[in-house]
């Protein structure tokens, strides 16, 4: 089954719109992290050290071991606990990760660093009426200054908790770059080098590394997630990813980062399961320069324009049965991730689209495959795959409404 290609560039000279809500406005210093500051040269000077220094091929080949070594520890979780919460589970798999790839390990101070990533993405996510009249100071104090208030709290102890890593980073690092090292080995380590180069001030490093946290340990948990829920929904599906998993990995009895490549099936596995639960359903809002029409609507200059990538994924006029789970609609197709098909954008497209893509797609991958390469997963009690929930919870992000449990 080949989706229908109606490529239509984007409209002219899209800009970002400056961050407006607040929550995000206190989370990530007035916008100095990528994405939530508007464009200009400081969006310019960020995306390049975020695509290059910490997200790049590169970057992500380094961080196999660590991916590798959670993934190890997840797998034996799994095995040892005769009750599990998938969806937790996953959770804080993908905070660990991200806690390593920022930290470089994680000990106390980073272990009281993750609840509050799990405060703000709630925050972040809520519905406040603020955000929807930006410049009415009327409704901000009747009905937001509690909650900014206790934002400002949470935010403030959680910036005390980086600047003590920082701190105790900054100590150590003069004797690792006595002894020939380099500290180049987390995201911390990179930014800091970066520091005089770059010229980065601190928040502007506390504000990157939160972004690192809110925009990628969710995203691609959330992916698995689903996919999961997907697979079990779909027992032909599941019993054909399977086989190859287990039949490219069979020698080893590992499944390791380096060899995901050969694992074609889940490819589009995981393709269809971002079409049908692209973790952020909106793209970055965006905003007309100029006039334009599109589809026969005008749109005048200035206006703010939510891209909606989840109807995007499922509009008929593109996708035969969107509805229906089918990887194999991406069998010898050539729509990609990339963002050049405008039908197909889990990543968004142009400037702002996603630079953790590969990075994102390496862990869901790794995921996946050991979860499936590893264990046997079945309904409980008779449930028929037509009855599993596949209920979506409303926030920032597209999560379950219900955790994946196997009790
Ligand atoms: C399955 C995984 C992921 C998905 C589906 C995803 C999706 C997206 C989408 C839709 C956007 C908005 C793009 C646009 O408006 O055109 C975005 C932006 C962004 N993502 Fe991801 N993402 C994923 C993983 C990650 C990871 C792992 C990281 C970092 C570690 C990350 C960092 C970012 C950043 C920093 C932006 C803002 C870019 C900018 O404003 O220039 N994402 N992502």
């Amino acid at each position: 089954m080949e989706a229908a290609d109606h490529r239509e560039p984007p409209p002219a000279g899209n800009r970002l719109v400056p961050p407006t809500s607040p929550a995000a406005n206190i989370i990530f210093y007035g916008g100095r992290d990528i994405g939530f500051s508007p464009h200009g040269p400081y969006w310019t000077k960020m995306r390049k050290i975020v695509a290059m220094e910490l997200l790049g091929a590169r970057r992500t080949k380094l961080l196999r071991p660590i991916m590798e070594q959670e993934m190890a520890k997840l797998v034996g979780l799994i095995n040892t606990k005769p009750t599990i919460n998938l969806t937790e589970m996953m959770l804080s798999f993908g905070n660990s990760i991200t806690c390593r790839a920022a930290f470089g390990k994680i000990q106390k101070q980073e272990e009281v660093f993750l609840p509050f990533i799990k405060q703000f993405m709630k925050m972040l996510g809520g519905f406040s009426l603020v955000d929807l009249f930006p410049s009415s100071n009327l409704l901000r104090l009747l009905v937001a200054n509690a909650a900014e208030r206790k934002l400002k709290k949470v935010h403030s102890a959680a910036d005390a908790i980086m600047e003590t890593i920082i701190n105790d980073r900054l100590a150590k690092r003069s004797s690792t770059v006595a002894a020939g090292g380099n500290d180049d080995e987390d995201l911390l380590g990179v930014l800091l080098n970066l520091k005089d180069t770059d010229d980065l001030g601190f928040t502007e490093i506390k504000a990157v590394i939160l972004d690192m946290f809110l925009a990628g340990s969710d995203t691609w948990t959330i992916t698995v997630e689903w996919a999961m829920s997907e697979l079990m929904k779909h027992p032909r599906v599941m019993e054909k990813a399977q086989r190859e998993v287990r039949k490219v990995f069979n020698g080893k009895g590992v499944v390791d980062e380096a060899s995901i490549d050969r694992l074609q099936y889940l490819q589009l596995v995981l393709k269809e399961t971002l079409r049908l639960h692209p973790p952020g359903p909106l793209a970055i809002p965006r905003e007309s320069k100029e006039t334009i029409v599109v589809n026969g609507y005008k749109i005048p200059a200035k206006t703010r324009v939510f891209v909606n990538l989840w109807a995007i994924n499922r509009d008929p006029h593109h996708w035969a049965q969107p509805e229906v789970f089918e990887p194999e609609r991406f069998l010898n197709s050539s729509v990609d991730f990339r963002g050049t098909d405008f039908h197909y954008l889990p990543f968004g497209a142009g400037r702002r689209m996603c630079p953790g893509m590969h990075y994102g797609l390496a862990l869901a991958y790794l995921s996946l495959a050991n979860l499936i390469y590893h264990f046997d997963w079945k309904l409980p009690h008779q449930m028929k795959p037509e009855d599993l929930d596949m209920r979506e919870r409303f926030g920032i992000e597209v999560k379950r409404q219900n955790n994946l449990i196997r009790a």
